[in-house]
């Protein structure tokens, strides 16, 4: 069975093929990732499942609909939640408000019921802030709910946006680099964190440059390259596929110290992209692999 299903999907900006042909098959209760290097096209991808562009080609169903072309709004109505790499919260908003932002699509009142104070309004009110306490709380963020957004930690306001995207209920959660930033050990309690999500039923896809996540957290992987499927299948499968070896290798000239650390993909996640990054992010892949027992990759 098939939460969503992508096929033929492909964005061009102008001359530039961004996406490029690509089939996507996301399970229920798995963590699917979408790895490759600098400028593959992960992000560009998550924008068409989420609505945010529109592909040049290609169909997205979700759960049996087709919902291609559909506006953001539509989409998260259709239970497809996206976070974005950097935080896009209500700075001067508290972080309840935030989070209670996300029930805006799961209301039904009008206007006239809020003007009105109608029964369903005040019914309507309550629910919301119901739900927006229990993800604050499975988020770990109860004691910020009535601080500014923009006051709270970093990593924080992170959780505040997997928290804001749960309160729409979505069925299926698109995190784009949760991790980017984060030093280890925050990375293993947003590892941990995500376990949890698909524990209580949300589906997760995943973009992440921290190979550690990713192999540990996801049941499937699809390799981007030049906005192209380069391999797609288990992570111990994807580790040592040749071409996703050349395709985190092969621009690259330097065997150097940072060969192994995944703190060099958190720097790398904030630089500029160009290709220094793009080399950086393959010995990362490389070197973890080799850390993990000895597989090529
Ligand atoms: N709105 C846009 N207009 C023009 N080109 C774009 C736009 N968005 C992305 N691109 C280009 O499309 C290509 C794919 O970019 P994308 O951000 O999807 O890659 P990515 O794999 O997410 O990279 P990164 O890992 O660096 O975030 C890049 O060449 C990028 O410059």
């Amino acid at each position: 069975m098939t939460l969503l299903e992508a096929r033929g999907l492909g964005k061009h900006f102008g001359g530039l093929h961004a996406v490029q042909d690509v089939d996507l098959d996301v399970h229920p209760g798995h963590v699917t990732a979408i790895i490759g290097p600098n400028g593959a096209g992960k992000s560009t991808l998550f924008n068409l499942l989420a609505g945010f562009y529109r592909p040049t080609s290609g169909t997205v169903r979700m759960d049996g609909r087709d919902i291609t072309g559909m506006s953001p709004h539509r989409i998260v109505a259709h239970g497809i939640a996206r976070t974005f790499q950097t935080t896009s919260l209500f700075g001067d908003a508290t972080v309840l408000d935030n989070v209670l932002s996300g029930r805006i699509v799961r209301s039904r009142s009008t206007v006239v019921d809020a003007v009105l104070h109608t029964p369903r309004h005040r019914r309507e009110e309550r629910t919301n802030l119901d739900k927006a306490m229990e993800v604050l709380e499975f988020t770990g963020l109860t004691e910020y709910r009535n601080d500014l957004a923009a006051r709270v930690p970093q990593e924080a306001q992170k959780r505040v946006s997997i928290a804001l995207a749960l309160a729409t209920e979505p069925q299926l959660l698109l995190l784009d680099e949760p991790a980017a930033g984060l030093t280890e050990e925050e990375t293993e309690g947003f590892a941990r964190l995500i376990r949890r999500i698909v524990d209580r039923g949300v589906t997760v896809c995943l973009v992440e440059h921290r190979m550690s996540m990713v192999m540990s957290l996801a049941d499937h992987i699809l390799v981007l390259d030049h906005g192209r499927e380069i391999a797609s299948g288990t992570p111990d499968a994807v580790r040592t596929d040749p071409q996703v070896i050349e395709a985190y290798l092969g621009t690259h000239h330097d065997d150097g110290p940072d060969h192994n650390a995944d703190s060099n993909s958190a720097d790398h996640n904030s630089a500029d992209h160009n290709g220094a990054d793009k080399n950086t992010t393959g010995r990362d892949v490389a070197g973890r692999g080799a850390e993990k027992g000895g597989n090529t990759c």
